[in-house]
C-alpha cells in the first residue's frame, strides 16, 4: 500500500545521496504531491497536451515515469488510434509498482513499461515525449545528448513536455522562490528537519538549470516553439515543438 512520506522525519546520522529505492517508491505519490507545487495540475495538463499532439499510429514516451502518473493521464486523454505509450524508468522498485498501476485500468492504448536508463533507449516515430521532473537527475553533461536524441526521434510537429525545478540568476529572486517552496512544504506538514535533510540528500543528485539555460539549449538543438506554460515558485513546465 502507498504510504505517507516520513523518510526524513527522524535524524539520519549518515545522510547519503537520495535514491529512488523501494522506500521512496512506496511513498512516492504522497512525497511528490507534498513536495512539488503544481504537480497535479501539470499531470492533468500533460493529458490535455497529449490529446492535442498525439498522432495516430505514433509513439508516446514517458521518460523517468516513476509510478506512471503522466502515462495514466495521457492514456486517459488520447483519442487517436494506434498509439503506443512507452514508459521508462531505471528504478526497479518504481517500474514494478508502475506496472501494477497501469494494469489496474484497461484501455485501448497499449503501454510498455521498460526498466532502463533513458540515455540508452531508442526513441523513434514519437509525437509526444514527456520528461516530467526527470532531466534534472541526469548529470549536466548528459542533458544535451538526451535532448538531441529526443529531437531526432520526434516527428515534425511533435512535442516535448519538460517539467523541472529551476534556479534563477537573480540571487534575491532565487532565494525568495526557494523560501516559498519551503513554505509550501511546511504547509504540507513537513518539519524543518525533514526539509533540511531532504535538501542535503538531493543536493548532489539533482542539479537544476535556469529557464534561460533550458530555452537556449532547446532552441540550439532545433526546437521551434519553446515556452514555459506553467510555473509555481521554483518549479515549472515547458513545451518545445519540433
Ligand atoms: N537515467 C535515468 N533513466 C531512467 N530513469 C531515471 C533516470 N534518472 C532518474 N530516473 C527516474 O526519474 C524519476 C524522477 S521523478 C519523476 C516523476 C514522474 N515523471 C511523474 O510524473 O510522476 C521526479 C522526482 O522525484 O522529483 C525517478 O523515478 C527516477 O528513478
Ligand atoms: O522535495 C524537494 O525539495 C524537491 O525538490 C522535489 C523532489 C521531489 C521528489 C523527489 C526528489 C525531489
Amino acid at each position: 500500500m502507498a504510504g505517507q512520506d516520513n523518510i526524513f522525519a527522524a535524524p539520519i546520522e549518515k545522510l547519503g545521496d537520495f535514491t529512488f529505492d523501494q522506500k521512496v517508491a512506496e511513498v512516492f505519490p504522497d512525497m511528490i504531491q507534498r513536495s512539488v507545487p503544481g504537480y497535479s495540475n501539470i499531470i492533468s495538463a500533460i493529458g490535455m497536451l497529449a490529446e492535442r499532439f498525439a498522432k495516430p499510429h505514433s509513439k508516446i514516451y514517458d521518460l523517468g515515469c516513476s509510478l506512471g502518473a503522466a502515462t495514466l493521464s495521457m492514456r486517459r486523454s488520447i483519442q487517436q488510434e494506434g498509439c503506443e505509450i512507452i514508459a521508462v524508468d531505471n528504478s526497479a522498485a518504481m517500474v514494478e509498482r508502475c506496472r501494477l498501476h497501469i494494469d489496474a485500468y484497461r484501455s485501448d492504448t497499449p503501454v510498455q513499461v521498460i526498466e532502463a536508463d533513458i540515455r540508452n533507449i531508442d526513441i523513434a516515430d514519437a509525437s509526444v515525449v514527456v520528461l516530467n521532473f526527470t532531466l534534472q537527475f541526469l548529470v549536466p553533461e548528459d542533458r544535451q545528448m538526451l535532448l538531441e536524441k529526443i529531437y531526432a526521434g520526434l516527428r515534425p510537429g511533435g512535442i516535448l513536455i519538460l517539467s523541472e525545478k529551476y534556479i534563477f540568476d537573480d540571487e534575491q529572486a532565487h532565494e525568495l522562490l526557494i523560501d516559498l517552496h519551503h513554505d509550501f512544504k511546511r504547509a504540507n506538514g513537513y518539519s524543518e528537519l525533514e526539509i533540511s535533510q531532504k535538501r542535503s540528500a538531493i543536493e548532489n543528485v539533482m542539479r537544476p538549470d535556469s529557464i534561460d539555460t533550458h530555452k537556449k539549449r532547446l532552441t540550439e538543438i532545433g526546437f521551434s516553439s519553446t515556452e514555459v506554460w506553467f510555473q509555481c515558485f521554483n518549479f515549472g513546465s515547458m513545451f518545445a515543438i519540433k
